[in-house]
This record gives C-alpha cells, structure tokens and sequence, in this order.
C-alpha cells in the first residue's frame, strides 16, 4: 500500500531528523526554504505540511514562513498545514491561523501529539476530497439529483444509460418513492428525444372512466361536457417519452387498448373517426408484482411482455448500503438552503436514527422527514425528535473497520474447520494461510 506523503518544511537538520522518526507512519519529504517547498508540494501533493515559521533567509522573522503558508494554500487550498511555533510565537501562530493554517503544535516536539493532529488532518483531508468528488459526480451525472453510492442502485444507473439510446420499452418495478419517475426522467434526458417532452400519466391517480380520454384524448362532442377537442397524453408526448406511471393498476379493458396501441402505434381520440400516429418512447413503472398478476389473470399476458422489454428493479432503500445517510445529508443541505436556516448538522442520535430505521416509504419518506425536522428544529442540531423517528429505533450498526476485519476473519476460519472437520492443515490449505499463523488466529479468537 503507497503511504500518504507529508511534507515537513524545516531548516533545522535535528528536527528534521526529529519529526521523519515521530511521523514514520507517512512517507515524509522534506524542504528547507520557501522555494524549495513550493517546489516539494507541487511535486508531491501532500495532503498535510508541517512548517516552521522561520525560514532563512530570515529565520527570526516568520515572514517568510507567512508568505510560504499563503503560496502553498493558494496552490492546493485543501492541504492542511500544522504550524511548529516557538513559545514566543503567540502573535505570528494566530497570523498563521486567520491565514488559514489547519493547527498549531508548540516546540518542544511531542510525538504522540504530533501523530495524532498529522492522523486527524489526513483524515480531514480524505472527507473534504471525498465529499468534492461526490459533488462533482452529482453535478456531471446525466442522471443529475439521483444520489446514491449502492453498488445495486448503481448499477440500476449504468442499465439506465445504456438502454437509454434504444428505443425498447423500459419497466422500472419497485417500491412507492424509491426513484422509479427520477429514473425514468434520467432516462428520458439521455436518450435523443431529450430536446422534446417527457409527459407521465399516474394511472393509480386517474379514475378508471376519465384514464382512456386522459390518455387517448377526445373530440368535440364526444361526450357530454366535451366541448372542444383535447389531445390525450400519448400524443402530447409525440418525438419524446411517455411515463405511464403505476401501470399495474389500468383495468383490463383499457389494457386491451394500450395493447392495441404498443402493437400499432396508432391512436384513436374518443368520438374520433381517424387513427393518428403517434412515435413515443415509452417507459412504466409498478410497484406491484405484475408477473403474480398476469398467473392470477389480472394483468393481460401480452401487454406484460411488450412493456418489459427491459426490465430493472430498484431496490428499496432498506436495501441500499449507506444511502440512507447519504440521503438524508443530501436533503439537508437542500433545504437549509431552500428555507434559508443556517446550518444544522445531524445530532449522533439523529444520524444512528436515519441509519437504523427502515425507511418504508424510501427516498420520498427521507425527503419528507429531512425537510419537516429543518422547519422545525429549534437548533443547534437536528435532533432524533425533530426528525420524528420511532423512539427506539435500532442503534447504528458499527463501521469499525478493525473490528469488520476481526468478524470476517473469524466467520471464515470457523467455517473453514467445519468444512474439514477441525483438521488444521486442510483448514489452512482452504484458508490460504500457514499452519503456524492459523494456530495464531485461533489463539487470538479464542478458537480452541
Ligand atoms: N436517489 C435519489 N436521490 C435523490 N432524490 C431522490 C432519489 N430517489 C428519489 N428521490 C426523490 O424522492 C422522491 C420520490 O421519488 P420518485 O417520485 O421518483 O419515486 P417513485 O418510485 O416514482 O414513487 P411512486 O412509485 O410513489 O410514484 C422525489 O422527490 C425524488 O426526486
């Protein structure tokens, strides 16, 4: 594994040697002067410098120590800087600070609180990088707003974009507000018709005697109260895509004429005499399960297998790892802004909330939730009571990358003893250890 690089900026060859043996966990370079740093943090981009303030040539003044913290956060304003000051040096320290040095460490030097400030900035550093990355693929993703990191949910995404320069009917299948339209708009807006309407019709929305003329539309005189003639949804749509929205719920009458027109393309508006038309992509989506009601006669075979031609199913968001905080971050700064709160960060309770609830209503249910706790809490956090959560809702389950590592290893070697019936050097064969470090893990887990 590369070690992270740091750069220590100092001119005094015995701390120099001092500050390579406290911070031998980094790949440390070093540099003596102004020059040569800026020269060091171009080459190297080092996520966090140590500096000394005197540099020569004047090495009793913090001038040039001053300028170089400037330069070096003018080039990568992200680095951070931890300042080594003398005990004389309170004035130049808080220069240093309001300049935007990232911490100060006073000599004499203390390893140990050395590595930790060094650990806590590259750990800094890794977040603020990480979260301008996300921000970044969030504003270039054609599918912009969608924010998820789930390996399922992304590959939902990549499904998406590819299928959508085709012209096969997609069905999105998944649970209420879990991003089937915001998917179904990705889709839309990457596929050549983008530049004409998307138009969505929710047919568990539309009751079953007003759907057909909301879908077809109507002529003058059609009916009683049609008094002039009015384009139905498909043909609004024409040269872009049609969303039909809840699809398993459409009577079956009026599946025979949505089958009628997948297989022709043509419509007919009600109380109209001549066939029209119609290029529309079409997408749909259903929550239900479309292929149970097809056996139990529901839903029409044969409209069920023109509308799938491509399938995906979005996974709930119980089922996503990690989105649900994402989520709800997402959603606060949105609406911190759209209210114009100032800022209000999660409360650990509110956060481990979010993670151990299981969201039935998904994203729409997160967004509900974010937005109602950022009108009404009464800060300086958000609170578990803001958020209205179930009380009790499970803790956070613990992401400590050590103790992941310690369950992994055991929930392995265990099943490779049983596997082998307790018989250590087939146990280590499967394990790909030696026999010697297999009696080590045991030891360490308590297997006996
Ligand atoms: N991954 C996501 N990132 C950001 N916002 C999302 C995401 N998924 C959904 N949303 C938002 O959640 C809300 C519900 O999403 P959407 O309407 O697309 O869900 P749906 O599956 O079509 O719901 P329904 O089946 O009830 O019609 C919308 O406001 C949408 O913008």
């Amino acid at each position: 594994m590369t070690r992270k690089k740091l750069l220590v900026v100092e001119d005094d060859l015995g701390l120099q040697k001092q500050l390579r043996w406290a911070l031998d966990a980094y790949e440390v370079v070093f540099a003596g002067n102004r020059d040569a740093a800026l020269g060091q943090l171009r080459r190297h981009q080092p996520a966090v410098v140590t500096m000394d303030l005197g540099l020569p040539p004047e090495p009793d003044s913090a001038a040039e120590g001053l300028l170089l913290l400037q330069q070096m956060l003018a080039i990568a304003a992200d680095t951070k800087v931890i300042v080594l000051s003398g005990n004389q040096d309170r004035a130049n320290v808080l220069k240093a600070m309001a300049l935007g040095a990232y911490d100060f460490h006073q000599k004499p030097l203390d390893g140990d609180m050395l590595r930790l400030m060094a650990e806590r900035a590259f750990f800094l550093h890794a977040v603020q990088q990480e979260n301008r990355r996300m921000l970044q693929n969030e504003a270039d993703s054609p599918l912009a707003g969608l924010v998820t990191r789930d390996p399922g949910m992304l590959r939902v995404c990549r499904s998406i974009e590819k299928v959508a320069p085709s012209s096969a009917t997609v069905m999105l299948m998944g649970a209420s507000g879990c991003g089937k339209e915001l998917l179904a708009r990705g889709l839309h807006n990457l596929s050549a018709r983008h530049d004409r309407r998307m138009v969505a019709i929710n047919c568990a929305a539309i009751p079953e005697h007003l759907l057909e003329s909301e879908l077809f539309g109507y002529e003058k005189g059609a009916f009683t109260g049609a008094d002039r003639q009015t384009l139905g949804k498909i043909e609004l749509a024409a040269g872009g895509t049609f969303f039909l929205d809840e699809i398993g719920d459409m009577a079956l009458p009026l599946q025979a004429k949505m089958l009628r027109f997948l297989q022709e393309r043509v419509i007919e508006r009600l109380g109209g005499r001549s066939e029209i038309a119609v290029d529309v992509r079409i997408v749909c989506a259903t929550h239900r399960n479309l292929k149970a009601m097809v056996d139990e006669g529901r839903f029409r075979e044969d409209l069920f297998y023109r509308l799938s031609e491509i399938v995906l199913a979005v996974p709930p968001l119980r089922e996503r790892m990690g989105d649900a905080l994402l989520l709800a971050q997402h959603f606060r700064h949105r609406f911190i802004q759209s209210e114009g709160r100032p800022a209000l960060p999660f409360h650990p309770d509110a956060l481990a909330a979010i993670e151990g609830y299981g969201w039935p209503g998904n994203v729409r249910e997160i967004e509900n939730c974010v937005r109602r706790a950022v009108i009404m809490s009464e800060g300086p956090h958000i609170t578990l009571e803001d958020l209205g959560l179930p009380p009790g809702a499970p803790q956070a389950e613990n992401i400590d990358l050590r103790d992941a590592r310690n369950a992994a290893e055991y929930r392995v070697m265990v099943k490779a003893l049983a596997r082998t019936g307790g018989n250590i050097a087939r146990a280590s064969e499967l394990l790909g250890v030696s026999r010697p470090t297999l009696y080590d893990l045991m030891s360490h887990h308590g297997i006996k």
